[in-house]
């Protein structure tokens, strides 16, 4: 008989959630008094009313998760070199899981133990579809395989928490109801939800603090762990799946957090977590157990069964007050009441020792195979009322793939991108960079004159490579930095790619845009070029333009590579080779590598602003009473301005290219 019978009837009503009381809930109404409420600037506090009729409470859709046979193999390596190229030999294929299975249902709370390195990540992220590679096996949702519909009603909560630093814990919510709650819901609702979800959690009192992360000091792992769990939440999801919740918690708060996944399990949910050393108070509230031993699993079944189970095999605990969890992971581990005595009588026995524990955990496989498999398999095999409903519900779900429409996850993300890079788009560094190189290069060319070409065109020259070199490298930390962020969003199907991009791109060119109009603004006056107004935007414009070039080149260097560092090796060499060949300090490049230029954005940058900056009949003193015309003028003659528009088009043609090749390497990832 299942434990807890009477609350975990199968499929749970809404309100049976409500009617149980969890150490969350008491914890929440017993808040004390100097708690602060937290309530976005934006709008006003939920009423508790609102907060009654949460569609938290209600699972939209019972999931019935079944696995049958999992099975994953990775190839290690031998730690064996080969002479020649210093290759590892492969060694044969090691199994992570081995022949598992299991059925849970709506309503239940499973989890699986078992010692470290034994498969439980591994298992739960194949659950969460989320594991690429040679998994053998079924996993099916209500009968059906893994589907994006299936994917929308799922959450997994990874062992790190995967948050952005800079957002206090009820932007973190609030965006992630925007973006996930779906849009029947208006936005002053789904806001509503997020609040619920930071008073369930005990998130009130931090709810106005950073998530931190990195150097930047936040909430604490407890904390971050229940935002974790309080955005998974937040999609009212029909089946959640978390790896290792409560691991470096204290005991108070591990215990409020598999309370809290009780309780939304009673409220219809299927919910699967994996754990490691949970107290008999943890253990006691889980439904299911899952017992692995390298990959194998030793026990599968009801969490109060596990003592009479494995005393029927004949493995009995040293006394009567042991903690199951404990019992179980030491017979994982082939540890049993013998080889424990063992152990103290003789501590030079490694060998025998280790013969001892794996004959254990080999016999505990076998049991399991003999005694616990055959009546999993009939009941995994079964047809449940649920695997038919799901076929009319799933044509439905299908019309409708994303939660909000895109223009609202545009939105979104813009917001939600601005917030977190407010600290570094208008940070006092750059702006002092970007200030005194203008001001300093505004006095090194302070009033230059047509005279002294070479200056002025060294000084056009110049825009063109530090305004390259600036965005670009800015701009290839941007997917490198965003991209477990982005992985764990998509994995969750919340938002289209093209939304991501977009709202990316368009939140970065504020800060793009500004600092090199004042750079240009500052320069090019105190640099005495051509006074004219109309000269000048035009300046602005081409060094704006070959900005956004700039950017998108970076962009797609981070996204292909996704390696800040490599992204940053591979762009000094892509600057200076346009550097060089930019057409400024070498005038007579060789045939066979002059092509070099015609792929730099600099070079075309650099021609344009020569090419504004000059008229054709334009002469300069080149010599005691001699005139002689600009453009006959050696560095800019070999330039060979003509038509404007090619160069242009040239940019134009590059602007778009290095985006579309940022969205494809994205898409891949
Ligand atoms: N991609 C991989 N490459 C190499 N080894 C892997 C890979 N995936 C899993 N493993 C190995 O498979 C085994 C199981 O890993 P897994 O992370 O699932 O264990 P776990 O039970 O969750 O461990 P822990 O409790 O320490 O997190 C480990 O020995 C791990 O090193």
């Amino acid at each position: 008989m299942p434990p807890n019978e009477q609350e975990s009837s199968f499929p749970k009503t809404p309100d049976a959630s409500q009617s149980v009381t969890s150490p969350v809930q008491e914890t929440r109404f017993s808040s004390p008094s100097h708690v602060i409420p937290c309530h976005d600037d934006d709008h006003d506090g939920p009423s508790h009313q609102s907060r009654q009729s949460s569609v938290l409470r209600q699972s939209l859709r019972p999931i019935i998760l079944k696995f049958e046979e999992l099975t994953y193999s990775i190839k290690s390596q031998t730690g064996k070199r080969s002479y020649w190229f210093g290759s590892q030999e492969p060694k044969p294929n090691r199994f992570v899981l081995n022949g598992v299975s299991g059925i849970v249902k709506p309503g239940e709370l499973l989890a699986m133990l078992g010692p470290s390195g034994s498969g439980k990540t591994t298992l739960v992220t194949a659950l969460a579809g989320r594991l690429h590679g040679k998994l053998s096996g079924t996993v099916s949702y209500n009968g059906e395989p893994f589907t994006s519909s299936v994917k929308r009603k799922t959450g997994f909560v990874t062992q790190e928490d995967v948050l952005y630093p800079h957002l206090t814990v009820m932007e973190t919510l609030t965006y992630t109801a925007l973006l996930r709650l779906p849009k029947e819901l208006t936005r002053k609702e789904k806001i509503e939800q997020a609040e619920t979800v930071v008073s369930d959690l005990g998130l009130t009192r931090c709810c106005n603090s950073v998530i931190g992360g990195g150097l930047v000091r936040g909430i604490s792992g407890g904390e971050r762990k229940r935002v974790s769990i309080g955005q998974e939440m937040l999609v009212n999801p029909s089946l959640l799946l978390l790896d290792e919740p409560t691991s470096g918690l204290d005991s108070t708060t591990a215990a409020r957090i598999v309370a809290t996944l009780r309780m939304l399990a009673r409220g219809g949910r299927t919910v699967v977590t994996t754990i490691h050393q949970p107290s008999s108070r943890l253990y006691r509230m889980f439904d299911k157990v899952l017992v692995l031993s390298e990959g194998s699993p030793i026990y599968s079944g009801d969490s109060g069964r596990v003592m009479e189970y494995f005393g029927s095999i004949g493995f009995q605990p040293g006394s009567s007050f042991v903690n199951p969890a404990d019992f179980v992971l030491d017979l994982a581990n082939g540890i049993t009441l013998d080889t424990k005595q063992y152990d103290q009588v003789d501590i030079n026995g490694r060998l025998d020792r280790l013969e001892e524990q794996n004959s254990v955990k080999q016999s505990l496989i076998s049991s399991y195979k003999k005694n616990l498999y055959p009546p999993l398999k009939e009941e995994v095999s079964r047809t449940y009322p649920q695997d038919q409903t799901v076929n009319g519900s799933r044509a439905k779900s299908l019309t409708n793939r994303w939660p909000t429409s895109w223009w609202t996850q545009f939105s979104v993300l813009l917001k939600r991108g601005l917030k977190e890079r407010r600290h570094e788009s208008f940070s006092g560094l750059r702006i002092f960079m970007v200030m005194s190189v203008s001001i300093l290069s505004g006095l090194l060319w302070w009033h230059s004159r047509v005279a002294h070409l070479q200056d002025q065109v060294g000084l056009l020259f110049f825009f063109s490579i530090f305004w390259g070199f600036f965005p670009l490298f800015n701009a290839i930390f941007t997917f490198p930095q965003e991209r477990p962020m982005l992985i764990k969003d998509r994995s969750s199907g919340i938002y289209r790619l093209s939304s991501y991009y977009i709202a990316r791109i368009v939140g970065d060119l504020p800060m793009e845009l500004i600092l090199p109009t004042i750079f240009v603004t500052i320069t090019y006056w105190m640099g005495g070029l051509k006074p004219s107004l109309t000269t000048f935007l035009l300046t602005l414009m081409i060094v704006l333009y070959n900005v956004l070039v700039a950017q998108g080149v970076g962009l797609a260097l981070g996204a292909i590579l996704m390696d800040a560092k490599k992204a940053a090796t591979l762009s000094s060499v892509l600057m200076l080779v346009f550097l060089l060949a930019g057409g400024y300090y070498i005038q007579h490049i060789p045939g066979f590598i002059a092509w070099l230029k015609y792929i730099s954005f600099s070079h075309y940058c650099y021609k344009l602003l020569v090419g504004v900056q000059y008229t054709w009949d334009e002469v300069y003193d080149c010599g005691p009473g001699l005139h002689c015309s600009v453009m006959d003028y050696e560095g800019i003659k070999n330039l060979r301005i003509g038509n404007m528009m090619w160069d242009v088009l040239a940019l134009t043609l590059m602007l778009f290219l290095y985006r579309v090749l940022a969205y494809l390497a994205l898409r891949n990832l």
